[in-house]
């Protein structure tokens, strides 16, 4: 039986193991997982500041062919020559302007006088344009290569463009995505720029956006290397991780186990499991000299704490909300009391504790209702020991007493548990229909030798009697405290005199031994 138990708790180590595995697993899901959604995330952003960027260029660049036009008129004097030339050299993305007339004929540029017809398509965009202007990929003679132009022209006719290599225009784009990012900037259908040729590992991602104004595409690529490199440099910070989550882990586990093995958690898990134990003590009657009634009294033996005491089960159920549970488990046991040893028991009442504040709860009485319907062996034969642990208030006692009707009427009869130590007094027995009334065994102890004890159970017997109340004396141990309750006319007596509380076999084998012949 042990060994099966230690086989079944796993040892230490395998603990630290699991709890290292499990946190690794989880530390690795979360970083891993949350690191690819973060650079997912951040690949969204810089590609939008990406594309802000490349928008505030291209105003920029208009800005500048707008500042050019407006210092030109249609000649191309020297002086004109020296004024291109000289916003060729300030300009921080040109490296050419051109001025064209009103039939887009480029007829003057920084490097001299021209006579170049811009193609048509480029003219009538300029002129189906919003505020004259467009951009294009033209083969420039200049580089001898395609390369990206910007045309504007003014409301009259005079325009300007400007011709820049396409790594300026890129290099907006590049500040912000470099070196984490490959890209491809595309104007119409043309590749204006491209990295993603140079692309070292595998895509995890893209995300594209398009400058409609200018026909122009940017694609955001998110290379696998990019990932692995974050990976790499949070590994530290990983491992830390790792292992204060383990040690979380291991210090919630041990709290767990702390707490599994209190007293109160194996109280409420044996209470919930059913796996307490009911004792049975006979109480024999001296005039008839038989038994016909038993008490039914909690036991548990506990594997971590021995045998447990009633009292500290009791108040703890008590304290966890489930004295109820407790109650109905011993009467259901009692119920299978019955049904196991019919013929034993056919005469014999038992009688069970129950909590005074449990009376009091609304469902109680239909509780035990539909128990009696469950375990028809109960009727008639069941009956409730009460301990009067508390004087009862003003609007306590119609309810107890309409408790009480509703209870007998179930055909439960009642006593009053451990009489003289707990708020029952004279008054409260005329008040309340007990059918019964147990001396406690603190007057049994000192009735033979105090004469003031002796005086007041004779009251009490007296009263009892003019009651039409059963009395039972509590803890006979002695044979002259046998007397002692003879001589005062009590008939039933409890005590380990007759017999101790018993499982449920012996008390029958002990029936069965002392059944009078
Ligand atoms: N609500 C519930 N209360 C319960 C239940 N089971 C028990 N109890 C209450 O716990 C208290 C302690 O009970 P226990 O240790 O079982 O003691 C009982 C007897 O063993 C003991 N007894 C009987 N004869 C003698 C004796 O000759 N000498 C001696 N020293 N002790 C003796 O008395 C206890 C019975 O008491 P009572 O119930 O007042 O008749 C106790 O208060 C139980 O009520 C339960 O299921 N529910």
């Amino acid at each position: 039986m042990f060994k099966n138990i230690t086989a079944l708790v796993p040892s230490k180590k395998k603990v630290v193991f699991l709890y290292a595995f499990l946190s690794f697993f989880i530390i690795f899901t979360v970083f891993t997982l949350g690191l690819y959604l973060s650079l997912l995330n951040d690949l969204d952003n810089r590609t939008n500041v990406a594309k802000n960027a490349l928008s505030d260029r291209m105003n920029a660049i208009f800005t500048e062919l707008k500042q050019v036009v407006n210092d030109s008129s249609l000649s191309c004097e020297k002086a004109d020559i020296t004024r291109l030339r000289r916003a060729t050299f300030y300009s921080p993305i040109f490296k050419e302007f051109g001025l064209f007339n009103s039939e887009f004929i480029v007829y003057c540029s920084n490097l001299g006088t021209t006579n170049i017809k811009i193609y048509d398509s480029i003219a009538s965009r300029i002129t189906q344009s919003m505020g004259r202007k467009t951009v294009s990929l033209v083969n420039s003679n200049t580089l001898g290569e395609s390369t990206f132009f910007a045309f504007y022209q003014r409301d009259d006719g005079l325009g300007v463009n400007g011709l820049a290599p396409p790594d300026k225009i890129a290099a907006s784009v590049d500040q912000i995505l470099l070196p984490d990012y490959f890209y491809e900037l595309t104007l119409g259908k043309q590749i204006l720029f491209s990295n993603s040729n140079d692309i070292d590992s595998r895509v995890l991602g893209n995300t594209e956006v398009s400058l409609a104004d200018w026909s122009m595409t940017l694609a955001v690529f998110f290379p696998s290397s990019l990932y692995w490199r974050h990976l790499w440099s949070l590994l530290p910070f990983i491992i830390v991780c790792w292992v204060l989550l383990s040690f979380v882990f291991y210090v919630g586990h041990l709290v767990l186990v702390y707490y599994r093995r209190s007293l109160r958690h194996c109280i409420k898990r044996a209470i919930k499991n059913n796996t307490m134990e009911v004792h049975f003590q006979p109480i024999v009657s001296l005039t008839e000299g038989g038994f016909h009634e038993m008490e039914a009294l909690i036991r548990w033996n506990s594997f971590r704490y021995g045998q447990v005491s009633p009292l500290v089960i009791v108040d703890m159920a008590d304290r966890l909300g489930l004295i109820d549970h407790l109650t109905w488990m011993v009467i259901r046991k009692v119920g299978d009391f019955y049904r196991e040893y019919p013929e034993q028991l056919r005469h014999i009442k038992i009688s069970v504790n129950v909590d005074r504040h449990s009376l009091l709860k609304e469902g109680f009485a239909s509780d035990l209702a539909e128990i009696l319907e469950e375990y028809p062996e109960l009727k008639g034969r069941l009956g409730l020991e009460v301990t009067e642990t508390s004087v009862l208030d003003a609007a306590e006692l119609p309810l107890m007493v309409s408790r009480f009707e509703h209870i007998k009427a179930l055909g439960v009869s009642l006593s009053v548990d451990d009489f003289g130590t707990g708020y029952a007094g004279l008054d409260f027995l005329r008040r309340f229909p007990y059918d019964t009334l147990k001396l406690d065994q603190i007057f049994i102890a000192s009735l033979k030798d105090d004469q003031f004890t002796r005086q007041i159970l004779t009251s009490v017997t007296k009263l009892a009697k003019e009651l039409n109340m059963e009395l039972i004396a509590e803890g006979v141990e002695h044979e002259d405290q046998l007397n002692a309750v003879r001589e005062l006319g009590v008939d039933r007596v409890q005590g380990y005199y007759f017999c101790r509380p018993l499982p449920k076999e012996q008390v029958i084998a002990w029936f069965e031994e002392n059944a009078s012949p």
